[in-house]
């Protein structure tokens, strides 16, 4: 990812109760967290968190209840304070400054949706909208205008004189969120946002942050139990267990690498067909042969018979697909041709290739129509990679078994 770093949480921890020290100590000798509230009932919210969020993305934080994913959010504003670490945000240490630096930080940067609709029942869905720009001290009619703004970016500008109670439980989630954009915060905290909401219209709203990310690209924590929820609106997810961050990735690079058993539990019973593109799981395994070594057949064939392989991926100077070749087919080149000076076309199969963004739904009647692995192009039609049966088989079962698959890694190419 290209995009400057717009949070950056460095060595965080935060210890609830009477002994926080102590429990730091006893952490660092390596006690658990169930050990050192057995010693101490001091307990430990957050241990030792390090990462980084880019400015525009959508970062998930994901884990069980008790993970420690709503101390970890509030302690990116500074709601819980942090007992030790640090929280950069646009490079300024949020945990080092005092009340009046915090308070200006809030005010320009940070604005949080709960999960609860939290509207006041007897303000007007406009003013319940303006609730955060009052609490900032902004005037009365430039508040009203930014809020209405905001009513629009959700789809409830005709609804702000009407009362909460007016309001479906989404529509209400939506005036929530229209608070969180009226202040127009560079970073939008969301911790569990959409959780109340039933099935449709937590969809919905998933849908509705997508459009407005897509309108105007803000950097969003967003924080969820929920594996769809995440690998829907996420960019990149951490996953949290007992305070801890085990991993941070992709939705992609989570479930094709799971951290640990925590992580795959997680990820078990996901579809990766739904998820991974041809590109993600492609191997650059198989043998290529560039197009000229058919003023020189033998060659190709040798490397083929070399690596044990049947077929061989014919490449221009540019990397540019151009087909494949068998062995059989090199062998009746040599045996029947004057050494032609290109592999001519009859010796090479008909090109059937998939694009790497391709759903491994879309290209599964490819991998299986023939013999040969399918070979993955990018936008120019350079060749990526192939995808064997084999190795298709393995991605979709590995999320089933226990075992791991065994994947080939996509760079070690054969010669
Ligand atoms: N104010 C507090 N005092 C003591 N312990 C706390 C406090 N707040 C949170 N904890 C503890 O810190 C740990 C992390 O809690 P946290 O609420 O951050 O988890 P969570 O992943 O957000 O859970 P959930 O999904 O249930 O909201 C838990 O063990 C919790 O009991």
């Amino acid at each position: 990812m290209t995009e400057p770093v717009k949070i950056e949480v460095k060595n965080l921890y935060k210890i609830f109760g009477p002994q926080p020290k102590k429990a730091m100590a006893l952490l660092k000798q390596g006690l658990d967290k169930e050990a050192i509230f057995e010693k101490t009932e001091t307990t430990v919210g957050v241990q030792d968190a390090s990462f980084e969020i880019f400015k525009g993305e959508i970062f998930v934080i994901m884990g069980l209840s008790g993970s420690g994913k709503s101390t970890m959010v509030r302690m990116l504003n500074r709601l819980i304070e942090p007992t030790s670490g640090q929280v950069l945000i646009d490079g300024e240490d949020i945990v080092a400054m005092n009340d009046d630096q915090l308070v200006k930080v809030r005010r320009a940067k940070l604005s949080m949706v709960f999960q609860s609709f939290a509207l006041m029942p007897h303000m007007t869905v406009l003013q319940n909208a303006a609730f955060g720009l009052e609490m900032d001290g902004v005037d009365k009619q430039t508040r009203e205008q930014r809020a209405l703004q905001a009513l629009e970016q959700v789809g409830l500008e005709a609804w702000a004189e009407s009362m909460p109670d007016e309001l479906s439980g989404g529509m209400q989630q939506r005036v929530g969120l229209a608070r969180g954009l009226a202040v127009d915060p560079d970073i939008l905290l969301m911790d569990e946002a959409f959780s109340a909401l039933d099935p449709l219209i937590r969809t919905e709203m998933q849908d509705e942050l997508l459009k407005l990310q897509a309108k105007a690209k803000r950097t969003i924590v967003f924080i969820s139990h929920d594996l769809d929820e995440a690998m829907r609106i996420g960019d990149r997810i951490a996953i949290m267990e007992g305070g801890r961050v085990v991993q941070v990735g992709t939705p992609e690079e989570i479930l094709q690498n799971p951290a640990d058993d925590y992580v795959r539990a997680f990820f078990r019973g996901v579809d990766p067909t739904n998820i991974l593109t041809a590109g993600d799981i492609a191997t650059q395994t198989q043998v290529t042969i560039p197009i000229t070594d058919g003023k020189n057949p033998r060659a190709g064939l040798q490397r083929l018979v070399k690596n044990d392989r049947d077929y061989a991926y014919v490449l221009d100077s540019e990397k540019t697909f151009k087909g494949v070749v068998s062995t059989d087919s090199l062998r009746d080149m040599l045996e029947n041709d004057n050494v032609p000076h290109l592999i001519p076309n009859a010796y090479l199969e008909e090109v059937v290739a998939a694009h790497k963004d391709d759903s491994l739904q879309d290209i599964l009647p490819k991998v299986a129509a023939h013999p040969w692995p399918l070979p993955i192009l990018d936008d120019d039609g350079r060749y990526l990679g192939a995808i064997s049966k084999n190795l298709f088989l393995k991605t979709l079962h590995r999320n089933q078994s226990d075992e791991p698959a065994d994947m080939e890694p996509a760079t070690n190419g054969a010669q």
